[in-house]
């Protein structure tokens, strides 16, 4: 069989980077005489509407493969949910979490060589509501620095660096609370949270490594909850979690489920590979091998 790849390429994603490592790799995939498409979009719309497109046309398509960070992954991801179509993505955008977690380069000449190989296999979700997520259910803390950092329009030039000057303006202000989970069958009353995060790969948040044990081929959710410390000691874990070294201290649980329900009193903002989803009550599943990604 031909092998045919489709590309889409979010321009606003990465300050713009993608367009310009697309003319870059549209050169190597000329000159390997690789069939492909591309579309340049400047809205999840018109990715949605190129995608939905190519479906509705039953095209042969050896893979769909996103020039964009984790934002883009996810909308994309939750149009191919339920198809056999392999994905795939070259970071550029600003966190780009998905890829980090997947081991994906910013070599994009070593990562096109790669997926040329056509190697696919099927990877875990986490279902959440009527949205799937690949990388991490933010609840709490982290989700509201995600919100303000969402909100900074300096957020692009500053990469990760955004997020950690975000969560000092954030920890100045946020109250931790009490919130009950629901793990697997099992209630559990958590007091003083200030984050719970779902995974299904280890990174959010521009490099944080929250859940560092999380697999996306081992059919569950790891949750990594922070709770019961002073502001300071907060700090203490955060300064640790890049390397995933917050674990084992004291003031963080670390679990392994199959599904949880999460209320709270008061509504706690969620997010979903960065993306805002709304407030709690809210409940994750694992999907097992439910998407089919390019290695
Ligand atoms: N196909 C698309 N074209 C244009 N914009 C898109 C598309 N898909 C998603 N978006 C929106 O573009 C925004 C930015 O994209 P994305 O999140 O990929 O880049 P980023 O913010 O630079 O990277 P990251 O999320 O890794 O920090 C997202 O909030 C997303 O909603």
């Amino acid at each position: 069989m031909k092998l045919m790849y489709y590309f889409l390429v979010n321009r606003t994603s990465g300050k713009g980077r993608s367009v310009k490592v697309w003319n870059e790799i549209e050169a190597i995939l000329k000159e390997k005489n690789v069939e492909y498409q591309v579309i340049i979009t400047e809205t999840k719309d018109e990715g949605l509407a190129f995608i939905n497109n190519l479906l509705t046309l039953n095209q042969d398509i050896s893979g769909i493969i996103a020039l964009g960070g984790d934002g883009t992954i996810h909308e994309i991801m939750n149009r191919l949910i339920g198809t056999n179509v392999p994905f795939s993505v070259i970071p550029t955008g600003s966190g780009n979490d998905y890829a980090r977690a997947r081991g994906i380069s910013k070599d994009y000449v070593k990562e096109i060589e790669k997926l040329l190989q056509n190697d696919k296999k099927k990877i875990d979700l986490l279902e959440i509501g009527d949205r799937h997520c690949m990388t991490v259910v933010g609840i709490g803390f982290d989700a509201k620095v995600a919100d303000e950092a969402n909100k900074m329009k300096w957020k692009k030039w500053f990469g990760g660096l955004a997020y950690l000057m975000t969560i000092l303006k954030v920890l100045i202000t946020y109250k931790p609370s009490s919130i009950k989970l629901t793990l697997n069958n099992e209630e559990r009353v958590f007091e003083k949270v200030w984050l719970i995060a779902i995974a299904n790969h280890a990174y959010y948040g521009g490099g944080i490594k929250i859940c560092p044990n999380a697999l996306s081929d081992d059919g569950k959710l790891d949750i990594c909850i922070i709770h019961s410390l002073p502001k300071w000691r907060l700090l203490f874990i955060l300064a640790n979690v890049f390397k995933g070294k917050h674990v084992t201290m004291k003031g963080v649980d670390y679990l392994q489920v199959e599904s949880i329900q999460v209320d709270s009193d008061d509504p706690l903002f969620v997010t979903a590979d960065g993306e805002m989803m709304g407030q709690t009550p809210t409940s994750v599943s694992v999907k097992k091998e439910a998407f089919h990604v390019m290695l």
